[in-house]
């Protein structure tokens, strides 16, 4: 009910569609009621008579209220699809932005396909489930009441059958209409686990295919595929039951009007045309009482959609902006003040009570084994997660309090995966910055060592990228991905392990040219080699989420064990320093 609230909402630019449309279906149907009477009349008064002044007249009556009936179902078929249309590209235009607010910590917590499947196909329910709302579930009821009231006036000598039939049909389109909402959620969760596993094979489908993998994943795939398949056939057998069922009740009261009515007719008290009539009428009834029931299924079935799309929707979003954010210049000064972070509240600190002071423009270098957390102490420098606890200060000032917008405007950041968009490169690259001159955009190429291979492109900067830039390199991609953070000339960079995927010469070239050309910038440098950090002002050890030394290369290598030990690691297998 709070989802039925909640989507209603977003009724509101479409209100007059929204209620022009039952209004012309209340016109289709009046016509659609009519016509049998008009019909018993043409027939008992009429033809019954020989009055065929009189039957002509009945014949433009019926053809007018077919015409009325006509533009009545048109019309109303325009407005609801138009409203319906556009309230789901509202939800889903909704959906989308939500989602983009999203840290890595709620986009785990739905994955992936569960997602695509709520901005999908949970929209195309929620939206079939409105139109057919609006075309049908007037047009149901109105037919349903409407024909039983016509039977009850004109033939209640037949209206006992109507006693019998009416509930039979109504309790077992209660129960069918129960069900199917059960039955599709359990279809709409084996759609998740289908686009899930879909979308992650696609994504890793190098990975896949590099170590044959195909065979497994393929199998994995047909299991929750049959899945899908059974839990599809389940639900739309018992829903196909349905309609056979209850045309078994309605020809079981064609038969018994027939009989009652034949016995009517012979006694004399009842016309030929009224039994035409009731069984036209009783067709309409169940016509009637049958579009409300798929109504009401479809809306069954849209609830469980509405209730995930709500719960998209309403996701508190951990990261959040200060009621009035700062939007003043960044300098660039990073105090960590005991800054503790965990992924998720029953899993271990992976940072553990951080802290470090490093000045405008000054060099960071992070380094550690696997797993101690460089990335995501880097991280929470564009706010990608907040801290469980302690504070980072910007300038003095704490990070929290500062605009998304003037955060991300002024910080670089290049992760371990370069990733950029199909596209042009030149749209790529101005991501980072996009009103870019010619001269800042070559700057930027030149420090990340990206000019020589993108001159070498036929076409330069209007080369194109295909999805995820497989016609690149990864070396290419990353020099991209480096370039597009310095294009906007970062009052803070980041370099997560970026220029890991660099020969030697150029890493020397990019650092050199960071150090004198972004010399305001103050740069973290995740990296492996100590060769990548040996210049910073100050490098930071880190072991197990913990700093294990802090200071420069020549004060750690001189009195800090951990860094000694990766020195002489690295010396001995002859790491190029
Ligand atoms: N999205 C995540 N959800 C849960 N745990 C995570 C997530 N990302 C990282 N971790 C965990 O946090 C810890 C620190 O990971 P992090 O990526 O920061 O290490 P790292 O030092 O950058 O490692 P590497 O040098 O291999 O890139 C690891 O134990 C890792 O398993």
């Amino acid at each position: 009910m709070q989802a039925i609230k909640q989507l209603g909402g977003y009724l509101g630019p479409y209100k007059f569609f929204t209620l022009i449309a039952p209004l012309l279906m209340v016109l289709e149907v009046t016509m659609d009621l009519l016509q049998p009477t008009i019909m018993q009349h043409m027939i008992d008064t009429g033809i019954a008579n020989g009055d065929n002044p009189y039957v002509l007249k009945m014949f433009v009556w019926m053809l007018m209220s077919a015409v009325f009936g006509l533009v009545g179902g048109i019309g109303c078929s325009y407005y609801s699809s138009k409203a319906a249309i556009h309230f789901a590209s509202d939800v889903r235009q909704s959906l989308y932005e939500k989602m983009m607010t999203y840290s890595a910590k709620e986009r785990d917590a739905f994955t992936t396909g569960k997602l695509i499947t709520i901005l999908t196909s949970d929209v195309e329910s929620v939206q079939r489930a409105f139109m057919m709302t609006l075309r049908i579930f007037v047009r149901g009821p109105l037919l349903f009441i409407g024909a039983v009231i016509i039977v009850f006036v004109t033939a209640r000598e037949l209206f006992s059958i109507l006693l019998i039939i009416v509930p039979i049909l109504i309790i077992a389109m209660y129960f069918f209409t129960k069900y199917s909402g059960t039955l599709y959620r359990r279809v709409q969760e084996a759609i998740d686990g289908v686009n899930t596993k879909l979308q992650e094979n696609l994504a890793g489908i190098r990975v896949v295919k590099a170590f044959r993998r195909e065979t497994q994943q393929i199998e994995q795939f047909s299991g929750l595929n049959e899945t899908l398949t059974k839990r599809f056939i389940t639900a739309e057998q018992i829903v196909g039951v349905l309609v056979p069922f209850t045309m078994f009740v309605v020809n079981l009261g064609i038969v018994a009007a027939l009989w009652l009515g034949a016995i009517k007719v012979e006694a004399g008290t009842l016309q030929v045309g009224v039994i035409l009539a009731f069984i036209n009428y009783l067709t309409i009834i169940l016509n009637g009482l049958m579009s409300s029931s798929m109504v009401l299924m479809q809306i069954a079935r849209a609830i469980p959609s509405g209730e995930r799309i709500v719960d998209v929707l309403n996701k508190e979003v951990a990261v959040k902006e200060a009621e009035n954010p700062l939007t003043s210049q960044i300098q660039g000064a990073i105090d960590f003040q005991n800054v503790s972070y965990r992924y998720y509240e029953s899993a271990e600190d992976v940072l553990k009570n951080i802290t470090f002071s490093v000045k405008q423009g000054q060099t960071v270098g992070l380094i550690g084994k696997t797993g101690s957390g460089k990335s995501t102490l880097v991280k929470l420098l564009p706010r990608l997660f907040d801290p469980t606890s302690g504070e980072i200060r910007l300038d003095g000032k704490p990070l929290k309090d500062y605009a998304f917008s003037t955060l991300r405007k002024h910080i670089g950041f290049t992760s371990q995966k370069a990733l950029l968009f199909s596209g042009a490169i030149d749209n790529n690259i101005r991501i980072g910055k996009e009103d870019a001159t010619s001269e800042e955009l070559q700057q930027a190429l030149d420090a990340a060592c990206a000019t020589e291979f993108v001159d070498r492109l036929d076409k330069g900067l209007a080369h194109e990228l295909s999805q995820g830039a497989t016609n690149l390199s990864g070396g290419q991609k990353q020099r991209l991905a480096l370039t597009r953070a310095l294009v906007r000339q970062p009052a803070i960079l980041v370099l997560d392990d970026t220029t890991s995927a660099l020969d030697s010469a150029s890493e020397k070239h990019v650092q050199e040219a960071i150090s004198s050309q972004y010399n305001d910038t103050t740069t973290f440098i995740v990296a492996s080699k100590i060769a990548s950090i040996q210049q910073a002002d100050l490098i930071l050890v880190l072991e197990d989420g913990e700093i294990v030394g802090q200071g420069t290369h020549q004060q750690l290598l001189q009195n800090n064990k951990p860094y000694q030990a990766i020195y002489a690691s690295q010396q001995k297998a002859g790491v190029q320093q």
